[in-house]
């Protein structure tokens, strides 16, 4: 039997690292996904292997199921209904297991994400031998969730198997995850999050499993109707670089410097509340519009001014940000930053050209 499931990246509009620190971000879904394929052997192959496929950087993995078992056999029968945290002790082990695969020295970035796969794995279905396939549309550590859409696409394909979560009628040719299930499912992505991020806030994998815009603050999700039309460019620097190490810097810069990154938080705190008051307020014409645009520029160029306080932009992000301004565009870095993505709002320009 084969299952497949996907689910989407994120842009963050406003947020991104203060909502580690308890602000208010504002995130919504993109259409490039993350799928996972999920295949039991039959009966007759008398196969005990677990595979793990990551297509996108060709790197295959195997283990004996026994193997995966006698290392983790300490943990019992598997809680699928119990979303739980991975140890560190259970993080060592589960290392081994990884370390034992040989991974190339310049893909080791990856290791977090088999470590997460196997706990995920192991969590929801136990010690089963199986064949996962993962492929994404999304950029892998670029700023766009590639790590979210990963664990929540593999939580779902893994969910999908228990008795006790119903599946909802067809959409677009795929099932989904009925409201009370969707809860489950972002709780067990949060913990893969967690493996591979260190300290996530949750907001990327809400938004990978909940979809469309939302305004997030922790842990706690509100749905955003957007009132305008949202038009943004993604531009990839290239730029390599690491979630959790990011997060991980600008929790140093706050223990250094606590009352001014304090009042950096409460600022972007601010900047997103406004700015999903814009998206959401109605728009009656072309003007309140226009003035909705200008406000949602000027909101994203602050963001970007308070996510250089927290060292978190990069040369080039500066680039693109010098580059967009000579276009009197408005642009920030979108995600962890460091390099990764940056987003330009270009509504303005859509409306030139129509008008
Ligand atoms: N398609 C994929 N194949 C294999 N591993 C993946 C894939 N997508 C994500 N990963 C895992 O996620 C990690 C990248 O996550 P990271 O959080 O650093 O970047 P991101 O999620 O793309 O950006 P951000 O967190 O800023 O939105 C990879 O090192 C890998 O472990
Ligand atoms: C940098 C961060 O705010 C967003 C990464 O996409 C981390 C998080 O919220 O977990
Ligand atoms: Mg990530």
């Amino acid at each position: 039997m084969e299952v497949k499931a996907r689910a989407p990246g994120k842009i963050i509009i406003a947020g991104e690292h203060a909502v580690v620190h308890g602000s208010t971000a504002v995130a919504a879904c993109i259409d490039l996904c993350t799928s996972v394929s999920l295949r039991f052997p039959s009966d007759s192959d008398n196969n005990d292997t677990l595979k793990l496929h990551f297509k996108d950087v060709a790197l295959e993995f195997s283990w004996s199921v026994g193997k995966v078992k006698e290392t983790l056999s300490h943990l019992g029968s598997p809680f699928p209904s119990t979303p739980t945290s991975c140890s560190v002790e259970t993080i060592k082990c589960i290392a081994v297991l990884v370390e034992e695969q040989n991974i190339p020295e310049a893909k080791i970035g990856l290791a977090s994400g088999v470590i997460a796969f196997l706990w995920l794995y192991t969590s929801i279905l136990g010690f089963k031998p199986a064949t996962v396939v993962v492929t994404s549309d999304l950029p892998i550590g670029a700023g766009l969730g590639s790590s979210a859409a990963f664990c929540v696409s593999l939580t779902a394909a893994l969910l999908s198997f228990l008795d006790s979560v119903s599946l909802d009628t067809n959409h677009q040719g795929w099932l989904t995850f009925g409201e009370s299930d969707l809860d489950l499912l972002n709780k067990w992505a949060f913990e893969g999050e967690k493996i591979i991020h260190g300290k996530p806030s949750g907001l990327d994998n809400t938004v990978s499993t909940y979809g469309n815009i939302i305004k997030f603050r922790s842990g706690k999700l509100t749905r955003i109707k957007s009132n305008m039309p949202l038009k943004m460019l993604i531009t990839n620097t290239k730029v390599s670089r690491n979630t959790k190490a990011l997060v991980a810097g600008v929790s140093e810069r706050t223990l250094r410097h606590p009352d001014a990154m304090s009042s950096v938080f409460n600022a972007v705190d601010s900047i997103s509340k406004e700015l999903a008051t814009v998206i959401e307020s109605p728009t009656p014409d072309d003007l309140s519009l226009t003035e909705k645009e200008g406000k949602l520029e000027e909101l994203i160029e602050m963001n970007q001014g308070l996510l250089q306080c927290m060292g978190v932009s990069h040369a080039s992000i500066e680039t693109v940000l010098r580059t967009t301004l000579k276009y009197k565009l408005a642009s920030k870095l979108t995600g962890a930053g460091g390099g990764g993505c940056v987003l330009t709002v270009t509504a303005n320009t859509a409306i030139s050209n129509s008008s």
